[in-house]
């Protein structure tokens, strides 16, 4: 069904699911599966994000052969109890650590999707409880959706000016 609406399906920690389904990827934490083994398990081919809080983490997965980062949480979350907090300050370390492409993710909703966006430096966002905890949940994803292209429109006709993490 995913592949149907053009949206890659990447597994969260199961490696195993992944290939049963013939997922699109998998994403790894830091106390999951090493993404050396991933690669092996999964081929060349497949998708693999690793989470990174740090600098280092970022550097690491990305000399592992990782394709993209997940790095949070960004904001404070009731989702995940055990995270920690890294704020903008700490995501936008990550993002300049590495070229590999960043999705924040933890707390973010349409009230701060611009402030994360307007560091210029994700590439994406994750979203759980923005979405999930609303009572009309397609209504939430469209409204998110419409909030990120209209920050993209502004960002690539030059509408939105950058100017110390913050948007105008
Ligand atoms: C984009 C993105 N980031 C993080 C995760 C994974 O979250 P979780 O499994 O709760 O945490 P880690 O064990 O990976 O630190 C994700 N799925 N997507
Ligand atoms: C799955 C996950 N990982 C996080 C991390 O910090 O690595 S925060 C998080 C939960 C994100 O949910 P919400 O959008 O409801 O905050």
């Amino acid at each position: 069904m995913s592949r149907r609406a053009g949206v890659p399906l990447v597994i969260n920690d199961r490696i195993d699911i992944a290939l049963a389904t013939d997922a699109d990827g998998v994403h790894v934490g830091q106390s999951d599966m090493p993404v050396s083994i991933a690669r092996k398990l999964l081929g060349p081919d497949k998708i693999i994000g690793v989470s990174a809080k740090t600098p280092e983490q970022a550097k690491k997965a990305a000399e592992e052969g990782a394709d993209y980062l997940g790095s949070g949480a960004v904001y404070p979350t009731k989702t995940k109890v055990v995270t920690i907090n890294l704020g903008i300050d700490g995501l936008v370390k990550v993002c300049q650590s590495s070229s590999l492409p960043v999705v924040a993710i933890g707390g973010i909703s349409t009230e701060n999707l611009a402030e994360v966006m307007s560091t210029g430096l994700p590439s994406g966002v994750a979203i759980v409880s923005a979405v999930f905890d609303q009572p009309d949940v397609a209504d939430a994803t469209r409204k998110l959706r419409t909030a990120l292209e209209t920050y993209r429109r502004g960002e690539k006709s030059g509408g939105i000016r950058v100017d110390d993490g913050k948007a105008s």
